[in-house]
């Protein structure tokens, strides 16, 4: 049975980031994901985890300049510096967070440039090796373009060849469902095809990104596939509430 976990960056925008803990354990959620816990003192956080018994399930390894474009570091061969500091970085609020994977952003960048793509293979390399020493898998997410245009790992087969290339043990993937479904579509087959790659799921409605259920695909038979594939990782509730975070909340309700 998949484990549901609340996605702080989207859900709970009603209350500031601290206090989206209490908000995710009130409605429900045992574990918490977001994208970066780096505005917030690594002590604040696995506070806010003690108090609430949440589990940490996920966070993004530091992206570099958010607000100025950056979408990741690890295939821009001039940020190579950067990129190593941001592991250091990331496994520091590991260590706090008791968290079990991280994910790395590769950044804006073509797969045909033959610098970038060794720049990535690289750094996933180097996280891989770091990350592993201390017990962690580490996932790389395809993501579509219409959300994130110019972003290098566009494409979840090239994901599976090169976690397959590299043979890196603790180098995972990523499915996003919402982006699997704008990127090719055939969700159910890739979920099977790949099932054995993949080390955190997320979820949101195509193509509005809002709760499960509202969109154009059947989310709660995708949910069962997973069940059925024997997937039994977190599914990160990677979407923007269309209203309140708790009204929404009926889909999840009904599934569990
Ligand atoms: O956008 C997503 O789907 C993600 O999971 C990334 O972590 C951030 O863009
Ligand atoms: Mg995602």
């Amino acid at each position: 049975m998949p484990r549901f976990a609340a996605n702080l960056t989207m859900m709970f925008g009603e209350f500031d980031f601290l206090d989206r803990f209490a908000a995710a354990k009130h409605a429900g959620f045992d574990a918490v994901e977001y994208l970066f816990p780096y505005d917030y003192p690594p002590e604040a956080i696995a506070e806010k985890l003690h108090d609430h018994g949440l589990t940490q399930a996920l966070f993004n390894l530091p992206p570099g300049d958010w607000a100025a474009g950056d979408r990741g570091l690890a295939a821009l061969p001039a940020r190579a510096e950067e990129f190593r500091a941001s592991i250091d970085t990331a496994l520091r609020y590991a260590k706090a967070t008791g968290v079990g994977r991280v994910h790395v952003m590769s950044g804006l960048a073509s797969r045909q440039d033959a610098a970038a793509l060794d720049a990535y293979r690289d750094a996933l390399r180097r996280v891989c090796d770091a990350a592993g020493a201390r017990g962690l898998d580490v996932l790389i997410e395809p993501i579509n373009t219409r959300d994130m245009p110019g972003y290098f790992l566009d494409d979840f087969g090239a994901a599976a060849d090169l976690i397959a290339e590299l043979g890196l043990a603790n180098l995972k993937l990523q499915f996003d469902i919402y982006h699997r479904q704008i990127l090719h579509g055939d969700v159910l087959m890739g979920l099977r095809e790949l099932a054995s790659l993949i080390g955190h799921v997320q979820i949101a409605a195509v193509p509005d990104r809002h709760e499960p259920g509202t969109g154009e695909l059947d989310d709660m038979r995708v949910l069962r596939e997973l069940d059925a594939l024997g997937y039994d990782g977190f599914v990160g509730c990677e979407y923007r509430p269309a209203g309140r975070t708790e009204d929404g909340l009926g889909w999840l309700r009904a599934f569990a």
